[in-house]
């Protein structure tokens, strides 16, 4: 297993690069720990397979190093940095059985025959698998296939770290959900570093230690699920995760006070913002956050409409101009048309042109 550190990494697909527009990866520097369960996440096009291909090997940053352990292994082959990958779809053997499709990585690197097999069946349990080791893989189903691809990754237990890139994109959503707490139990297991690449949410806060959240070609913040849900570093952030995301409202700031239109709201800490300047400030709240009431209480609100999503009801109103969400307590009353929100004072953020501002205690 091995620490990564991402240093001055940077990386344009372009041959000569102009500016921070040309960079599909923009310069960031991370480290991130030995047995760490990272995920990356973020929509379509953030950069996140241009990331992982940087630290398998597969691609040469445009700038900076990549570091196992502290030796830079940025012109490393994968195969030099000793890393397993899953892709999204299977890379198996369909002539080879099942057996020897997972016993081959290790064969490969010449483990002795009883280690091989005591591995192999270990790997065909935990992905249960046992019943169909001597079958040839040319006719299973993709589910299966991709089984197989995975307990591959899995099975060596000398490698730097395993990269899964979307490992169960083409998995039926009930074997998904087996799967992704399986991954976990092998990371409890073996404790190998492990970077796995996703643009669903549910995946990455379930499998994942730490998840990295990347937008446009940054890392926005890298956090457990609970910081990303409590503090998110970027109105980004808020609104990725979260469902729904959080509500970021335009405001402007005097000290502790935000402003969303004429309404007034204490912050729990004070900004001393530099001059407008052009900068966005807005003001993040979690709809969990966020408390529905009669009009005579609360800022006066409209109340659009209720979603019934089941575990539990959002209401979407319209404050000052602005749409903003709550979620609704279990059998709690439902004002008509026009609605007081309030929000928690402590569950404040204050974002300026995205950033999370931390304020002066
Ligand atoms: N080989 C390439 N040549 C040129 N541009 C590329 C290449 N691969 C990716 N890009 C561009 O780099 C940016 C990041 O792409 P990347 O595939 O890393 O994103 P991603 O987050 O993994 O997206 P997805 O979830 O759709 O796979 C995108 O704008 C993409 O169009």
């Amino acid at each position: 297993m091995a620490r990564i550190e991402l240093s001055n990494l940077a990386h344009s697909y372009l041959s000569r690069p102009q500016d921070r527009a040309d960079y599909a990866l923009k310069q960031m520097t991370h480290v991130w720990e030995e047995g760490g369960a990272y995920a990356l996440l973020g929509p379509s096009g953030c950069g996140k397979t241009t990331l992982l291909n940087i630290i398998s090997g597969l691609l040469v940053p445009t700038q900076g190093q990549v570091l196992f352990d502290g030796r830079d292994v940025t012109h490393d082959s994968p195969e030099l940095r000793n890393i397993a990958q899953v892709f999204q779809f299977p890379v198996i053997y369909d002539s080879m059985s099942v057996y020897d499709n997972l016993a081959f990585p290790l064969r490969n690197r010449k483990f002795p025959a009883a280690e091989v097999d005591r591995r192999v069946r270990d790997v065909a349990e935990m992905l249960e698998l046992t019943d169909r080791l001597k079958r040839r893989a040319e006719n299973l189903t993709a589910d299966m296939k991709q089984k197989i691809s995975l307990g591959r990754g899995l099975v060596r237990p000398d490698v730097n770290a395993i990269l899964f890139d979307e490992p169960l994109t083409v998995i039926d959503p009930h074997l998904k959900w087996l799967l992704r707490g399986q991954l976990k139990q092998l990371h409890k297991e073996f404790n190998h570093t492990m970077v796995y690449v996703t643009h669903d949410q549910t995946e990455a806060l379930t499998f994942a230690d730490k998840v990295v959240v990347m937008y446009e070609g940054e890392v926005v913040q890298i956090g457990t699920p609970e910081e990303l849900f409590e503090k998110p570093a970027h109105t980004f952030v808020g609104y990725f995760i979260g469902s729904p995301g959080m509500n970021v409202l335009d405001c402007h700031v005097e000290g502790n006070r935000a402003y969303v239109g004429d309404h007034q709201m204490t912050l729990p800490r004070g900004h001393s913002l530099p001059e407008a300047g052009g900068k966005q400030v807005q003001l993040g709240v979690r709809p969990e956050f966020v408390t529905v009431t009669g009009p005579d209480q609360g800022m006066p609100a409209r109340l659009e409409r209720i979603d019934d999503v089941g575990r539990y009801r959002i209401a979407k109103l319209t404050l000052a101009g602005q749409q903003v969400a709550a979620i609704l307590p279990e059998g709690s009353e439902v004002p008509s048309d026009t609605a007081g929100v309030s929000f928690d004072p402590a569950r404040l953020h204050l974002y300026v042109d995205g950033h999370l501002s931390e304020g002066r205690p």
